[in-house]
């Protein structure tokens, strides 16, 4: 489990608020001792008394593993301790000295049922050498219990990019905010579950978890068509688009309307249809006034027609969530598609359309960012980390939803959930937090196996649990 609504900072970012904690007068020390305190207190409750190995590396993440070796011991536990190297000068050396218990080198390690990983933290530099990265991994697959300090040693701090961490690392203190380690990459399997310790440094960022969206219960005025009305275009696989229309009416939109090739088609009788059969008809049903958020993309097909659809919908001057057939049109143009847009666009790409549409480089946090500043869209970069970046910088990231999401049409689902969001007005990245959180909690409410058209109907108990 990872906690909701936590801001999340880079290496750099940490590095700056710790900074920022020791120029008002608190020394290194006085913070490494809050951090050992918190990992002490995690592994306590999980030790039950068991016998703990800690493992301490040479810089601070080793510095905080000799404070909660120290007040372990002093607390009763049986504690031996495994230092992989002469800790740096500074804190860490000095908490090394105050450590007056068992110490062994790597290889004379035995395995204990509770293991401490203090190996490295966000000082994490490069991948870790073979013979430690074994023998961390053989500790750890015989501990019943292991705890990572700050994050699992192994695990680039800033792209979840695995360099050698083991499986089975089962909880992760994280030491005064959340890290994109906890959250994307191999770093969200290989973290466990994440307890974030708040140890006073107050940290400024504009990144965080997906939280609860608060919602609002229809107004005693409200009617249909001030609750939000979404126009869904449907295209070469209509079964896609009327998913995207059923969630946007479960998604709490007041009037769904579904634009395509057949008027008395398929779906729920509160669904309006349209008939729309060419672009100068699409064109025609997108200047009416009502409509509030476009949907365009879930099986809408990669012929010309669907392109003429795809020109017309970026034409209308309404704010327009882009998804599947439509993200493949754009392909690689996206970003010059994008500036001739005078309505925000949302774009919800999956790994494979975001890497057919946008270069780039580094962590998937990264890359979001890059390419939502480029296009001017926010962008939902989906899978089983969800990150979501804005033009203007803010990231929400929603990690460990329900595996069981991985099955066909889950996508067309959420678009749908993000017209509705989109048609009450939203702005940027909240409509994509409450969509994204909805999707997650209904995917949550219906249990395993399910297909996507499951997804539906307990949208209503996720949105009454928003109010
Ligand atoms: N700042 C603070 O006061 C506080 C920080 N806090 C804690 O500090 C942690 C960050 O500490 P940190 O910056 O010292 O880095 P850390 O992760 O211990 O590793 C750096 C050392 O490892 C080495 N090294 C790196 N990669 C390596 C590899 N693959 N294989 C081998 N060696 C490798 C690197 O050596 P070098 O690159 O110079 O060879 C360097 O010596 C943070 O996660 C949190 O736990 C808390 O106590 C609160 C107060
Ligand atoms: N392993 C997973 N864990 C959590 N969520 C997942 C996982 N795999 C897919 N999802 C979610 O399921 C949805 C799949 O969307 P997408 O790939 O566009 O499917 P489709 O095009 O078939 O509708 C996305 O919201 C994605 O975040
Ligand atoms: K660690």
């Amino acid at each position: 489990m990872i906690p909701a609504g936590a801001p999340i900072v880079t290496a750099a970012q940490m590095r700056a608020a710790e900074d920022a904690v020791f120029r008002t007068g608190v020394s290194q020390a006085a913070l490494m001792e809050r951090a050992g305190e918190a990992v002490a207190r995690e592994a306590a409750r999980f030790a039950m008394g068991r016998p703990i190995l800690v493992l301490a590396g040479p810089g601070n993440n080793g510095g905080d593993a000799y404070v909660a070796a120290r007040l372990l011991h002093a607390n009763g536990h049986d504690v031996a301790l495994v230092a992989t190297g002469a800790p740096k000068p500074g804190a860490a050396a000095e908490m090394h000295a105050r450590w007056r218990g068992p110490t062994s080198s790597l290889y004379a390690a035995r395995p204990r049922p509770v293991l401490i990983d203090g190996l490295f933290g966000t000082g994490m530099a490069r991948p870790l050498e073979r013979g430690l990265a074994a023998v961390f991994a053989d500790l750890a697959s015989h501990a019943d219990f292991t705890l990572a300090i700050d994050l699992p040693s192994g695990i680039d701090t800033d792209s979840g990019d695995d360099l050698g961490a083991p499986r089975g690392i089962d909880a992760t203190v994280a030491l005064g905010a959340l890290k994109p380690a906890h959250l994307i990459g191999a770093g969200l399997e290989r973290s466990g579950h994440v307890i974030l310790a708040d140890i006073g440094i107050p940290v400024e960022t504009r990144s965080r978890t997906v939280a609860r969206p608060s919602l609002a219960t229809p107004g005693i005025h409200s009617h249909k068509y001030t609750r939000g009305l979404v126009a869904v275009i449907e295209g070469a696989m209509p079964g896609a688009a009327r998913l995207s229309a059923r969630a946007a009416m479960a998604g709490g939109a007041g009037y769904v309307v579904l634009a395509g090739g057949e008027p008395w088609g398929a779906g729920p009788d509160a669904l309006v249809r349209r008939e729309v059969g060419t672009s100068e008809d699409l064109a025609e049903f997108l200047g009416w006034d009502r409509i509030d958020a476009i949907v365009l993309g879930p099986g809408l097909g990669r012929d010309r027609r669907a392109e003429a659809f795809l020109r017309t919908a970026f034409a209308a001057p309404k704010p327009l969530v882009l998804d599947g057939d439509a993200l493949s049109l754009l392909g690689t143009g996206a970003a010059r598609w994008l500036q001739s847009r005078t309505a925000p666009t949302w774009l919800t790409p999956h790994a494979g359309e975001f890497d057919r549409m946008f270069a780039g480089q580094g962590s998937k946090i990264d890359r979001t960012l890059a390419a939502a500043a480029e296009t001017g869209a926010t962008i939902l970069h989906k899978g089983p980390d969800t990150v979501i970046a804005s033009p203007k910088g803010d990231v929400r990231i929603l990690s460990g939803a329900s595996p069981w999401l991985s099955t066909a049409g889950t996508g067309d689902v959420l678009a749908g959930i993000l017209g509705a969001q989109v048609a009450q007005g939203g702005k940027g990245v909240a409509p994509a937090e409450a969509a994204v959180w909805l999707h997650a909690r209904a995917a949550g409410l219906a249990g395993a196996a399910f297909i996507a058209d499951r997804l539906i109907d307990p949208l209503a108990e996720a949105i009454t649990e928003c109010l």
